[in-house]
């Protein structure tokens, strides 16, 4: 299978604070890579370089081997079309309605006739396992539903990689488990390619085909979910085991306590 994305000694520094110290990963075609990390180990920061939202300090971003990187505003803009981009907080439009949102690249960036944009909506809609809500408002919906119609409209203009930043947080299980049906079926029916930041760490082991944990600025641990199970390191272990004593929670407190001091 061939590389669709590789990021290449990625650094971010913002101020003073790096973020990124050298982040390196490769995602194969129709690969569905999880990234895992504790809150603020810079998980978002990553997938956002990814979709040229933020210029990395140094390092590469290569995309069917272009570098993202060196793109004018107006390349990265055409270029964007093949990404579609699940934000954490969902970031739908609140002054329109659920299948304007839906359709929201179409009303945008073509002369579609709106009837067309609205029948598009409701079949991306009826994917995410909504209907009948074409007309309501984001402020009509729970936050599950809203989470959906911003998965629909990721997947409007049938994007060849999806980012999702945490598409299961907030949902309840059997909606979360729906998610990662559909994360896995558009792998599996349109070849999509997906990398999903996720703090669940069921969902990260059932859809995962290779998982990295990111820490303290770098690509920590990288392998396919039984691997990442059977890793040695005891920071991965910690983590994918949910303990609260550990070396990630005695790091913290010494940086806690450095921070005191000065
Ligand atoms: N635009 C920005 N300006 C300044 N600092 C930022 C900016 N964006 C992110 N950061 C900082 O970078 C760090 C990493 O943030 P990021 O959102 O990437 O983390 P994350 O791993 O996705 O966290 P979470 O799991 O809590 O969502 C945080 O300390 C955050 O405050």
């Amino acid at each position: 299978m061939s590389i669709k994305i590789k990021v290449e000694n990625l650094v971010k520094a913002f101020g003073k604070k790096e973020v990124l110290k050298n982040v390196s990963f490769e995602v194969k075609e129709r690969e569905v890579f999880v990234l895992m990390g504790g809150s603020g180990s810079g998980k978002s920061t990553v997938i956002k370089h990814i979709i040229g939202l933020l210029k990395p300090t140094s390092g590469k971003i290569y995309i069917d081997g272009v570098d993202i990187t060196t793109l004018k505003d107006f390349e990265l803009i055409e270029f964007r079309k093949k990404i579609g981009y699940l934000f954490q907080e969902g970031a739908l439009f609140d002054s329109l309605k659920v299948w304007e949102n839906v359709g929201f690249y179409y009303l945008e960036n073509t002369k579609m006739p709106q009837d067309e944009i609205r029948k598009l909506a409701t079949q991306k809609l009826a994917l995410v396992g909504l209907k009948d809500i074409e007309d309501l408002y984001p402020s009509q919906l729970s936050g599950g539903m809203r989470k959906r119609v911003s998965l629909a409209r990721a997947i409007s203009y049938n994007p060849e990689i999806i980012l999702y930043d945490e598409p299961t947080s907030g949902l309840d299980p059997v909606t979360s488990a729906m998610i990662d049906n559909l994360i896995l079926k558009l792998r599996d029916e349109l070849g999509v390619t997906s990398i999903v930041v996720t703090h669940d760490l069921e969902s990260a082991f059932n859809i995962a085909d290779r998982i990295a944990m990111i820490h303290k600025g770098v690509i920590y641990a990288i392998g396919t979910p039984q691997e990442i199970k059977n890793h040695p390191d005891p920071v991965v272990q910690q983590f994918i085991n949910r303990r609260p004593e550990g070396p990630i929670t005695e790091e913290l407190m010494k940086e806690l306590q450095k921070s005191n001091n000065t």
